[in-house]
């Protein structure tokens, strides 16, 4: 069951379309990744669904609620935490937490949610005076205060060294286990790769691709990567024949190793495999991979994340 549903979203500043007609809707207890470059209209959409920004056109709709229309019911609903997010710098760890849970109609106990957190022993501590991870994981505490049914983390893990980053992919997956659907906004391949279970790519206001993290490389052109080192190297002749194989995206040049790189699908490697036979060629340390997602979104946007 759709949890949230965007439609036809469009937001305009200075008449340009931010968002442009942006729909998408996000199943219940599942990951959902927003992956954009800067720039793209992904805090826009968010906020947007959060009911912090009006769309100019399209409908939203959290657990059925318009969260303009609806907002304080949306707010029970629906924990955030925004990018960037700052608190006062002499609160601590206990009084954010005291604070964030007297909003709430019905919020959980945060003693266990500090301990989940690991922040149990930070309670004292003021918000200044935390590590980059010890706030995100503050901030994280708090979006789930509220004992929300969605939480929207907004580049959670910007800024965060490769561990923390790795505790906190942890803790979102925890999230999600624990039935708190996620709307997941993230610039980086490796985190919504491992986390998300489908993934909207948006790019200059526009949904470009929306699948799960596989489907995605696989709608990427030359998702099949062969790589080999030719037993002689190959004439032009050769190589046009093996740039017309079925399904071939590209052929790079021999690298200072002399490999050869195909990208492909599926489809190419038998008739790959066939081809080098008839040739008499054998390929020599030969790899076939699937591309990266971060060569897949660099297909699918034109662009570096
Ligand atoms: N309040 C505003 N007024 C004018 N322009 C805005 C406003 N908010 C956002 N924009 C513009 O809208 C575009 C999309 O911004 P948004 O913050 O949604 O992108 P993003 O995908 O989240 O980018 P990033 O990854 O850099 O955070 C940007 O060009 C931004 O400058």
């Amino acid at each position: 069951m759709a949890i949230i549903e965007v439609d036809k979203v469009r937001k305009t500043y200075a008449g340009r379309h931010v968002v442009d007609g942006v729909s998408f809707s996000v199943e219940e207890g599942e990951i959902f990744g927003i992956l954009g470059p800067n720039g793209a209209g992904k805090t826009t959409t968010v906020e947007c669904v959060e009911g912090l920004r009006i769309p100019d056109a399209g409908t939203i709709k959290v657990a059925g609620l318009d969260p303009v229309a609806d907002h304080d019911r949306v707010t029970r609903l629906l924990g955030a935490q925004l990018q960037e997010s700052e608190l006062q710098a002499k609160l601590t760890v206990r009084e954010a937490l005291e604070l964030y849970a007297s909003f709430y109609p019905a919020p959980v106990d945060w003693r266990p949610l500090a301990a989940r957190l690991g922040l149990d022993e930070k309670l004292t501590t003021r918000f200044a005076k935390l590590s980059g991870g010890q706030k995100q994981r503050l901030f994280i505490a708090l979006a789930l205060i509220g004992d929300p049914k969605v939480v929207v983390l907004d580049e959670l893990t910007t800024g965060l060294d490769p561990r923390a980053r790795r505790d906190t992919w942890k803790l979102i997956e925890e999230i999600r286990d624990g039935g708190v659907t996620v709307l997941l906004v993230t610039h980086f391949m490796e985190e919504a790769q491992r986390l998300c279970d489908r993934i909207a790519v948006i790019d200059r206001g526009k949904v470009v691709a929306l699948d799960t993290p596989a489907g995605l490389i696989r709608q990427a052109t030359g998702s099949t990567v062969i790589s080999f080192v030719p037993s002689r190297a190959l004439t032009g002749p050769d190589l046009a024949r093996l740039t017309a194989l079925p399904g071939v995206a590209s052929v790079t040049p021999p690298d200072r190793e002399g490999a050869l790189t195909v990208h492909g699908t599926d489809e190419t490697v038998t008739p790959f495999v066939s081809l080098l036979a008839g040739l008499g060629v054998t390929a020599r340390r030969l790899r076939i991979t699937e591309t990266s997602l971060d060569e897949a979104f660099l297909d699918l946007t034109g662009q570096d994340a």
